[in-house]
């Protein structure tokens, strides 16, 4: 399987599309509720490792997506708008198309785990 790191401008383009994603969900009223209480910069740095890992980077991550969200109430609307954050972000941050889709696709399948409402 390729990867898809340097596509992503390895761990600074990363960072900067960390930045740009989460700035977006702040920014979003439909979800941005449910991050009112979260440490933001440790959000942003656990995120960088989930992406880097995700796309064949040279990170560890090993959180427990389940764990994390469960009884935070996340429903599917707020899934999909955090995902449509997250394209905007790497549209913004000119991602390539391919490599956009093979995060997505990994996010994508996350949603079981994270979806409990
Ligand atoms: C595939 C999609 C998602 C991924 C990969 C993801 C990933 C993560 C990670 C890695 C953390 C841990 C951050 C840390 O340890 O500080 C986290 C926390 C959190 N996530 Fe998600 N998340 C996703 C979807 C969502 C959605 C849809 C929501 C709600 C709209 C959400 C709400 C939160 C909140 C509020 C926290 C902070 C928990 C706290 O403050 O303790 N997440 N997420």
């Amino acid at each position: 399987a390729s990867s898809y790191y340097h596509d992503f401008g390895g761990k600074p383009g990363i960072t900067a599309l960390i930045n740009q994603f989460v700035g977006n969900v702040a920014a979003d009223k439909r979800i941005n509720f449910y991050f009112a209480h979260t440490n933001i910069p440790a959000l942003k740095a656990a995120l960088v490792e989930q992406v880097c890992n995700l796309e064949g980077g040279p990170c560890t991550f090993d959180m427990s997506m389940r764990a994390i969200h469960k009884n935070m109430g996340v429903t599917q609307n707020a899934f999909n708008a955090l995902a449509e954050d997250m394209i905007h972000a790497m549209d913004e941050q000119q991602i390539p198309t391919a490599a956009q889709n093979n995060l997505l696709a990994k996010l994508a399948a996350m949603e079981p785990e994270i979806v409990t409402k």
